[in-house]
């Protein structure tokens, strides 16, 4: 993806206009002379946080390496750190997600599973959704014997404001296959992550 690229059919300008909006609804006068570059700056922002809609997470995990015969137990990823926002305000999720999949005949460059996390974090999330979505792309596209994806994260919704709750976090699961039907594996992943019996 290139930097200036419009990701949709709302310009830049337009963006920056929506910025400036909101900076007078909030009391402020967008021509004062610290805040003339606030919409371009806050655009550029966006443009990071919300790269995730230019992406394919599918498209990270089309190539696999065969080279690893004899090679049939459970590969995972942890602590991933990510942010994200939520859907609901619009404030940062922030945290880790855990991933390990059981390869059958194939396993993909590690790096790629920390690119799929990112591609779903860098949208407007649901931590539920984004935990659901990377465990669905993996499954989808390499169709291995099980997917594991655990994600711990604390929402800023919940600590600079609304309930003003600080140290909490939110851990969210989904299992497929293996790691869903037999229970020494889900246990051997959550013994890898370090979570024993739902504690850390
Ligand atoms: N399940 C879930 N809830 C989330 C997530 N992100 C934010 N929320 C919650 O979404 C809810 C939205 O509730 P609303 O009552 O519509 O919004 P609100 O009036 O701003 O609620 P408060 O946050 O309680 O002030 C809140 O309870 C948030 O804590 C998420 O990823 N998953
Ligand atoms: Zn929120």
């Amino acid at each position: 993806m290139s930097e200036h690229h419009e990701p949709t059919d709302v310009t830049s300008e337009q963006a920056e206009e929506a910025v400036r909006i909101l900076l007078r609804w909030a009391g402020e006068d967008p021509q004062r002379e610290g805040l003339l570059d606030t919409p371009r700056r806050v655009v550029k922002a966006y443009r990071d946080w919300f790269s995730g809609y230019q992406t394919d997470p599918g498209e990270y995990l089309r190539r696999t390496f065969k080279e690893v015969a004899g090679y049939d137990e459970m590969v995972v990823l942890r602590d991933i750190e990510f942010e994200s926002h939520c859907e609901h305000h619009m404030a940062p999720i922030i945290g880790r997600a855990h991933v390990g999949y059981l390869p059958t005949n194939r396993v993909v460059g590690i790096s790629k599973l920390a690119r799929v996390v990112d591609a779903y974090a860098r949208r407007f999330q649901v931590q539920e959704k984004m935990t659901a979505e990377i465990a669905r792309c993996i499954q989808e596209n390499l169709h291995p014997a099980g997917v594991a994806v655990v994600v711990d994260a604390s929402h800023e919704c919940m600590t600079t404001r609304g309930v003003h709750k600080r140290g909490v976090s939110m851990v969210t699961s989904q299992m497929l296959g293996a790691f869903r039907d037999d229970a020494r594996t889900r246990a051997e992943f959550l013994d890898f992550i370090g979570i024993h019996g739902g504690r850390r």
